[in-house]
């Protein structure tokens, strides 16, 4: 009993690495046959004996029977909406107006915007406890069952943190196409595009069905986050990286107006060679004091803005 404790720790521990390195870093250490043979191990194991079993054992992603409804959930920190803009001018107006809020020079940090479903994800002592939707911003729908099936999801966190993120889900194209082929196949209605079928695939009540989707997430905010003292976003993006959480590659600090535009012009042309849908870019101010001092409007803040790529017409890839 003590040994098999052990033996189950060690491949629960080496396995959630192999998945951290493969579904967040897009950088296995090991072939695939080498994690499918020890996830085998480790459930020959969980099964002679189950009174081992954790929540956040790799064998555990995927639940059992589907839920009857979502239960409701109240977000502490409101979940927000962004305010648009649409051109330059609408970013310069955005640039001058924080810069107006506060008396520092402001500098800001810009990030691809994913179309895809906002979420919330909390920890608890480095455990993935709970996850919701945005909901209407202040209520959104547990998820958690669907929400453990996404891979690049930690189970487990590298410190014993209490904490609660926000992000992305979404739908990679490659994903999208063969999810669409497939209901086709099947004489089903296909999805209109990425976002739909992410908010489908999340928004049904059965974990196996979210467990086929190949739906990813890119974590970009911080709802709570006890006894940090970070001062910034961009250190919030590393501290979470470092944390195991998958955070989109893109996002860059930029110390001037000039710069954000330079950034929203690469991504303009860039955007069509991303693997996912991004339906435009957002720009925060990237000190965490100068965050407060902006505040909000009554459901936006003040200290962040979405430039929208106009639209286009349905480019089913
Ligand atoms: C609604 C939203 C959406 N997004 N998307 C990114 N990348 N960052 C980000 N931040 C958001 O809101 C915070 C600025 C509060």
């Amino acid at each position: 009993q003590q040994q098999a404790q052990k033996e189950i720790e060690a491949l629960r521990e080496v396995l959630n690495q192999y998945g951290y390195e493969y579904y967040v870093l897009d950088k296995p250490s090991v072939p695939d046959v080498e994690y499918d043979q020890k996830l085998q191990e480790l459930r020959k194991l969980e099964e002679e004996f189950p009174e081992l079993v954790t929540q956040d054992s790799p064998t555990q992603r995927v639940g059992g029977e589907p839920l009857e409804a979502f239960q409701k959930v109240e977000h502490k920190v409101p979940m927000l909406s962004l305010g648009n803009a649409f051109n330059e001018q609408d970013l310069r107006d955005f640039a001058k107006r924080a810069a107006q809020g506060t008396d520092e020079p402001v500098s800001f940090v810009c990030e691809l915007k994913i179309d895809g479903l906002a979420i919330s994800l909390t920890y608890e002592n480095g455990k993935f406890i709970l996850g919701s939707t945005r909901g209407d911003g202040s209520i959104g729908e547990n998820i958690t069952s669907n929400l453990r099936t996404i891979r690049s999801i930690p189970l487990t966190i590298k410190e014993k943190e209490n904490l609660e993120v926000r992000g992305e889900a979404y739908m990679p194209h490659k994903s999208f196409l063969a999810l669409n082929e497939a209901r086709e196949e099947k004489e089903e209605e296909p999805f209109a595009n990425p976002r739909n079928a992410a908010a489908g695939s999340l928004r049904q009540l059965d974990p196996k069905i979210a467990a086929k989707r190949n739906l990813d997430i890119f974590l970009y905010g911080v709802g709570e986050w006890n006894n940090s003292n970070l001062t910034s976003h961009s250190d919030r993006l590393e501290a979470l990286s470092k944390l195991g959480f998958k955070t989109n590659p893109e996002w860059r600090k930029c110390e001037t107006i000039e710069e954000v535009l330079e950034y929203v012009e690469y991504w303009t042309n860039e955007r069509p060679h991303l693997s996912y849908e991004i339906d435009g870019i957002v720009v925060k101010v990237d000190n965490l004091d100068q965050q407060e001092e902006l505040g909000y409007t009554a459901k936006s803040p003040r200290w962040a803005i979405a430039y929208k790529f106009p639209a286009e017409e349905a480019v089913t890839r």
